[in-house]
C-alpha cells in the first residue's frame, strides 16, 4: 500500500519506520499543506501534525478523494465539517484521539466503570493525563475521549473542566512534565477510599502501529469510522 504521511515529527517518523517494516510504500513526508503535487499518489493519508493545520489538511485529502486516517488532537471542534466532507467526496476519514490497542481497551474498560458507577453516590470522579513538555494541547485528545466515555455511560456528567471536579463538570488535571508518552488515569474518590485505573505508554510505538493498522483497514472503505470499528471492540 502506498502511504503519504502528513505531519514528520516524532510520530511521522516512527510511523515512517514502522509502515515500511510492514510492507508499505512511504510516498510523501510533509511538513506542510497537501496538494495533489505533494501527495504523490497515496492510497491512505497518516496525518499527525499540529492543531492549529491539521483540519486544512485533512480537508485538502479529502478533496482529492484520498481516505485519511487522523491522530492529531486538539482541533476537534471541527470534526463534522470533516465527517461530511468524507460523505461528499465518498471517501474515508477515521480520526483516533490514542491509537494504541492498550488505550482502546482501557476506553471499553473506563465505560463499563462509569456505567457501574451510575448508581453509586459516595463517589466523586476525576481525570489526569500526564505529558511531556513539548505537547501543545491541553487536555489531550485521550483524556477528552475518556470524559466522553464517562458522559455517554453516567448521567451524573455533563461537561469536561481542567481542574477539579464541580457539580456535572468532571475535572480533568493536565499535567506537563519532561518526555512523558503519556500516562492517563480515572479516579473515583469517596470518603472513605479511592478507585483507580490507569494507562500507562511507555514509548510511542503503540500509538504509530495502531495507526498504520487502521490505515491498512480503511484503505477500500467510505464513511467515517473510529478506532472502535478497527479492533472490533
Ligand atoms: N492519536 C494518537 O495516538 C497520538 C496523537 N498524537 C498527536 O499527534 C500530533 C503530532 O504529534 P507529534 O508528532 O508528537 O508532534 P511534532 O510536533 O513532533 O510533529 C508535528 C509535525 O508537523 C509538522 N508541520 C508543521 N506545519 C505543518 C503543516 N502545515 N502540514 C503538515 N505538517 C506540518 C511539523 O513540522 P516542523 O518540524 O517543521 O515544525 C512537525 O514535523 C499532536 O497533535 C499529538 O497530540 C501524538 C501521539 C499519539
Ligand atoms: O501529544 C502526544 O504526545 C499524545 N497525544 C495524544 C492525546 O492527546 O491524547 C495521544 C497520546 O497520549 C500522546
Amino acid at each position: 500500500m502506498k502511504i503519504a504521511l502528513v505531519g514528520y515529527g516524532k510520530m511521522g517518523k516512527i510511523i515512517d519506520e514502522i509502515a515500511t517494516k510492514r510492507g508499505h510504500e512511504v510516498v510523501a513526508r510533509l511538513k506542510e499543506t497537501p496538494t495533489s503535487e505533494n501527495l504523490n499518489s497515496p492510497d491512505v493519508v497518516i496525518e499527525f501534525s499540529l492543531p492549529e493545520v491539521a483540519f486544512d489538511n485533512i480537508k485538502a485529502c479529502l478533496e482529492n478523494k484520498v481516505p485519511v486516517v487522523c491522530g492529531t488532537t486538539g482541533w476537534l471542534e471541527r470534526k463534522s465539517e470533516i465527517e461530511d466532507l468524507a460523505v461528499q467526496n465518498g471517501t474515508a476519514f477515521l480520526y483516533g484521539s490514542n491509537f494504541s490497542l492498550g488505550v482502546n481497551l482501557f476506553f471499553a474498560l473506563n465505560e463499563k466503570l462509569a456505567d457501574l458507577m451510575k448508581s453509586v453516590d459516595e463517589y466523586s470522579c476525576q481525570l489526569e493525563e500526564i505529558h511531556h513538555i513539548h505537547k501543545l494541547d491541553a487536555p489531550s485528545g485521550t483524556a477528552i475521549s475518556l470524559a466522553e466515555g464517562i458522559f455517554k455511560n453516567n448521567p451524573k456528567y455533563d461537561a469536561w473542566k481542567l481542574e477539579e471536579t464541580q457539580d456535572k463538570q468532571l475535572g480533568v488535571f493536565a499535567i506537563r512534565e519532561d518526555e512523558v508518552p503519556g500516562t492517563h488515569s480515572v479516579f473515583y474518590r469517596s470518603e472513605v477510599d479511592e478507585i483507580e485505573i490507569k494507562h500507562t505508554a511507555f514509548n510511542r510505538n503503540g500509538f504509530a502501529l495502531g495507526a498504520v493498522v487502521a490505515a491498512e483497514w480503511i484503505k477500500d472503505k467510505k464513511g467515517n469510522f473510529t478506532m472502535k470499528d478497527v479492533l472490533g471492540l
